[in-house]
């Protein structure tokens, strides 16, 4: 098992990511920020709350949606899908969109999130926000705007993100 990035460098990291998001976002007032669950929820909730004690005042529309229903493999094979909740409290109509979410790998995830999320509104734009974007390994054309880290790895290899709150400690590694 690899370390890519520890704890001090995945907040780092994390806090870069927010600054880039305001460079573009501004006050947030027509952006909302929309964590994928369960392991994109980790690293949105730390964003938002960021962003919060960046922006002291701002109201950051935020909401956390599940794929599950909208996966191209879904009711096909054995594998069980258990969906998580989805809180999207708001319309994301005429709105930008970030979608966050830890790993970026075949593009399938976040192509299930685009048709998912046309159930919340029309949104004006859609951004994709990354922690870890997996290079040479899609199977749909999709690219993220924000990026914590870039890695090449291969097919046998494994991202994983930890998180303090779940697992204990913060921390991506490559798993062999
Ligand atoms: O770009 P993709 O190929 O869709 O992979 C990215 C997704 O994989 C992980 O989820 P999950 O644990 O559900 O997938 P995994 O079982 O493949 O790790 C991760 O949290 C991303 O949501
Ligand atoms: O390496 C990978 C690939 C997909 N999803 C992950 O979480 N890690």
């Amino acid at each position: 098992m690899k370390t890519i990035l520890n704890g001090k460098q995945l907040a780092i990291t994390i806090d870069r990511l927010c600054h880039q998001l305001i460079e573009n976002h501004l006050q947030f007032e027509d952006t909302v920020l929309i964590g994928l669950q369960p392991r994109g929820v980790h690293l949105s909730e730390r964003i938002y709350h960021t962003l919060q004690q960046l922006l002291p005042g701002s109201a950051i529309n935020y909401g956390k949606l599940d794929i599950t229903f909208y996966r191209d493999d879904f009711n096909k094979g054995t594998e069980l899908h258990v969906p998580n909740e989805t809180d999207i409290d708001f319309s994301i109509e005429n709105k930008k969109v970030v979608l966050i979410d830890d790993v970026l790998y075949t593009g399938r995830t976040i192509r299930s999130a685009l048709d998912a999320m046309l159930d919340f509104g029309r949104p004006a734009a859609v951004e994709l926000l990354v922690l870890i974007d997996r290079r040479f390994s899609r199977e749909l054309p999709i690219q993220p705007d924000y990026t914590g880290r870039t890695i090449d790895a291969i097919i046998s290899q494994k991202v994983r993100v930890l998180w303090q709150e779940r697992d204990g400690k913060d921390e991506v590694v490559l798993v062999e």
